[in-house]
């Protein structure tokens, strides 16, 4: 097995030589030479530049030994060929200029096709698949419907999204009007996506968790569902990640993807047994573990890989995105621990056959 099969196999629970792992939020911000791009560049501004995209997502694959890249873009991005306009402010994250309140609203949201709008997204797609070469696959990700419906409701990033949630039970027209828009502008992007070249993708609800099953069920699930099995012809694996409420795994489980992703606060044997042993897992090192000396990170990611125990469909990942401060060096020494103590003695090869 090539490094390169490695993270693709464990997506659909094959047997791997070593326990595949990449960080979400590895692309960028760890860098220094990203801040100094973004000294010249604002963040939608940088979305149009194929050439530095490209150089940033292939960065962690160089510089880490991860064993997937993921595209640089945002979830944001798709927003603004929508009709949202946007920015992101740094240390707050995405601020809407006009957000959305109310069923009229919906008329300020434009059909696009993502090939013409998101073009450069889609070019940064295929100079990254001619860099990697076979060294590793690349990722394409998407926001979840109800993640970005939060955004666009409630304008900037907020603790609770209480906003969000009234307008979801206090204006059901409007909510189900948003989520079938959000739903269809994903899936489009997506599927562009993966025309373009990434061979998994990735669908981020890190928003859900301020959500309970019933309403989970009842709001978000069916268009989660939409846009995971609307990609189901296209034969890439999908990954279902959300945050903060292991009581929703379950019901993530059954939206359509063959791996879910789980943060860190629920052990990821629980996890496991939550969403079924006919899915992958990925996860679920806290992030704030590697901001500690590295004997702590080794302790962590050990219990981690216990709880794992060599079962395939293991993706090593964080609970959630890298945190800006993180060292670097404690990176690339944590994927180098978990190849080294998930090495397993390779496949023998068939004998051959007597007189075949
Ligand atoms: C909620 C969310 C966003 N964006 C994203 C999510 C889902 C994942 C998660 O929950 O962490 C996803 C995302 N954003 C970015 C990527 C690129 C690929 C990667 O490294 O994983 C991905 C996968 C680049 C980015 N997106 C952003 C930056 C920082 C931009 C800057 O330099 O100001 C990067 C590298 C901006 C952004 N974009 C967003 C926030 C909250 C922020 C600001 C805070 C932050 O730095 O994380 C929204």
């Amino acid at each position: 097995m090539t490094p390169s099969q490695r993270f693709l196999a464990a997506c659909r629970r094959q047997p791997v030589d070593r326990t595949p792992v990449w960080f979400m939020r590895q692309a960028g911000r760890i860098f220094p030479e990203f801040r100094a791009l973004r000294r010249q560049y604002g963040f939608v501004e940088l979305m149009q530049h194929p050439d530095l995209c490209a150089e940033i997502t292939v960065m962690p694959v160089e510089r880490l030994g991860v064993d997937a890249a993921i595209l640089f873009a945002d979830i944001m991005t798709p927003l603004q060929p929508l009709g949202v306009d946007y920015r992101i402010e740094p240390g707050v994250g995405p601020v809407v200029g006009q957000p959305l309140a109310a069923a009229a609203d919906l008329g300020r949201l434009r059909r696009f096709d993502p090939r013409e709008e998101l073009a450069p997204v889609l070019e940064t797609v295929r100079l990254v698949r001619r860099a990697l070469g076979d060294r590793v696959p690349l990722i394409g990700f998407a926001g979840a419907p109800f993640t970005l419906a939060c955004y666009l409701i409630e304008g900037r990033p907020s603790r609770e999204f209480h906003r969000a949630r009234a307008l979801m039970y206090g204006d059901p027209a409007f909510w189900h009007g948003l989520m079938e828009r959000l739903a269809e502008t994903v899936l489009d992007y997506l599927r562009a996506q993966v025309e373009a070249g990434v061979q998994a993708v990735q669908l981020f609800d890190s928003w859900v968790g301020g959500l309970g099953p019933a309403a989970y069920r009842r709001f978000v699930l069916p268009y989660s569902r939409r846009v995971l099995e609307g990609l189901g012809d296209l034969g890439v694996p999908r990954i279902h990640f959300g945050t903060g409420n292991a009581a929703l795994l379950p019901l993530m489980a059954q939206a359509g993807a063959e791996v879910v992703g789980v943060d860190w606060r629920v052990d990821l044997d629980r996890a496991w047994e939550a969403i079924g042993p006919d899915k992958a897992i990925q996860g679920n090192l806290d992030p704030a573990a590697l901001l500690a000396p590295f004997d702590q990170v080794e302790e962590q990611a050990r219990d981690v890989l216990r709880r794992a125990a060599g079962r395939p469909g293991h993706i090593f990942n964080l609970g959630h995105g890298v945190l800006p401060e993180t060292p670097v060096d404690h990176l690339r020494r944590l994927v180098e621990l978990v190849h080294r103590v998930t090495e397993r003695p390779a496949e023998p090869e068939p004998e051959p056959v007597a007189g075949a």
